[in-house]
């Protein structure tokens, strides 16, 4: 049987469960999650986009395909183009300016999960680092849906994260997330049992420290 995205999802359930449905996630879906709190996220995820859009350029460099450098420019711009441009007109109706972001310091739960996704990607190829990517890539699109179907979660007016959850739910970024997953089902296809634990490994450890990243917004940790 090949192996799917799915299967690296399967092989670590409870992490991925307590990343996708983190009481972060839950507070904002409630609209009950402090001001402060989403505040030191959205500054910290402006640095962790930075970073990130830096892993696509090496994506890009490690790609041996036309269609892999193609797939690698489509997740940088997905990342530059509309993530970012999008966070930082919502980090500006949040009270915080371009100047600021530029001149952040960089937590310790951001400085961990992206310079491992860089480690990761510098050190194996391009699979080991579309799979460190991929809780990144398919993980807030899976919240977004996740929080509309759960009887709890408030949107319109009444939530001051709407527009958050409004981003991820978007056309272009389940679109972008498919293709990651597309991407990834027919990598996996062909790699070996053993192989598939490596990449299990990455995949876990991503995905804890999505969770990390959750904790340092609640915890306003630095
Ligand atoms: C920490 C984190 N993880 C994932 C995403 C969605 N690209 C994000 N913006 N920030």
């Amino acid at each position: 049987m090949p192996f799917q995205f799915q299967d690296l999802k399967n092989h670590c359930p409870s992490e991925w469960r307590d990343y996708i449905e983190h009481s972060f996630v839950r507070q904002l879906g409630d609209a009950t999650l402090a001001g402060e709190s989403f505040r030191h996220y959205l500054k910290q995820d402006y640095l962790f986009l930075i970073q990130f859009a830096r892993a696509f350029a090496l994506a890009a460099y490690k790609s041996p395909t036309l269609a892999d450098l193609r797939q690698a420019k489509d997740g940088m711009q997905a990342i530059l183009d509309t993530e970012l441009d999008l966070h930082i007109r919502y980090c500006r109706d949040w009270g915080i300016s371009e100047d600021e972001l530029a001149n952040l310091p960089e937590a310790r739960a951001t400085l961990a999960y992206t310079r491992y996704v860089l480690d990761t990607g510098n050190r194996g190829d391009l699979l080991d680092l579309h799979v460190a990517l991929s809780p990144c890539m398919v993980g807030y699109g899976e919240i977004a849906n996740w929080l509309n179907q759960r009887a709890e979660t408030i949107r319109g007016e009444a939530n001051p994260y709407d527009a958050w959850i409004g981003m991820y739910e978007s056309e272009e970024f389940q679109e972008a997330m498919q293709a990651e997953i597309r991407w990834l089902d027919e990598r996996l296809a062909d790699v070996s049992p053993t192989r598939f634990e490596q990449l299990t490994r990455i995949f876990r450890d991503a995905t804890r420290l999505e969770i990390d990243f959750w904790e340092m917004g609640l915890n306003l940790s630095d």
